[in-house]
């Protein structure tokens, strides 16, 4: 994917892995916009969708990551703007086959369902791997 400009966001379960992997991107090159939340206080996920899909629309960002318990949650939020493909993803082998076969623009990741060690994995993997396009451009084109 290159050197991005990546939006970060998350519910109250996200803040701990939040801030490893932004570490992670920081150290990788990328500029890293940290769009909350921050702390243990119990908010709403769609919000934090919101939040990042903005930015991708505005241009404030390339690319993003999103985290709530599970990352089911936002990631329904963050399919609901057209513009943004959220993938959630628990292997690095499905963070690489989204970026291959869908052009995801938004990695999801469940901060209470997978390990910071395969949340990393996760992260390195769909931040280095290309959209393949071909057959797949297509497909990726109906989705509108
Ligand atoms: O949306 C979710 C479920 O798909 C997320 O896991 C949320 O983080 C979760 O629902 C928050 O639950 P909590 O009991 O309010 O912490």
């Amino acid at each position: 994917m290159g050197i991005q400009t990546i939006a970060i966001a998350g519910d109250h379960a996200s803040p701990e892995l939040k801030a490893v992997l932004a570490e992670q991107l920081r150290a990788a090159g990328h500029t890293v916009l940290d769009l909350g939340t921050n702390g243990p206080e119990s908010v709403d996920y769609p919000s934090f969708a919101d939040a990042v899909a903005a930015a991708l629309a505005d241009g404030r960002a390339n690319a993003g990551v999103l985290i709530c318990g599970t990352g089911i949650g936002i990631s329904i939020a963050a399919n609901r703007h057209r513009h943004v493909r959220a993938a959630l993803c628990h292997t690095p082998t499905e963070a690489r086959l989204t970026r291959l076969h869908n052009d995801a623009n938004v990695l999801c990741l469940g901060a209470r369902t997978i390990g910071v060690e395969v949340a990393k994995d996760c992260v390195a993997t769909f931040f280095t791997t290309e959209f393949e396009g071909g057959r797949h451009a297509r497909r990726v084109a109906m989705l509108g």
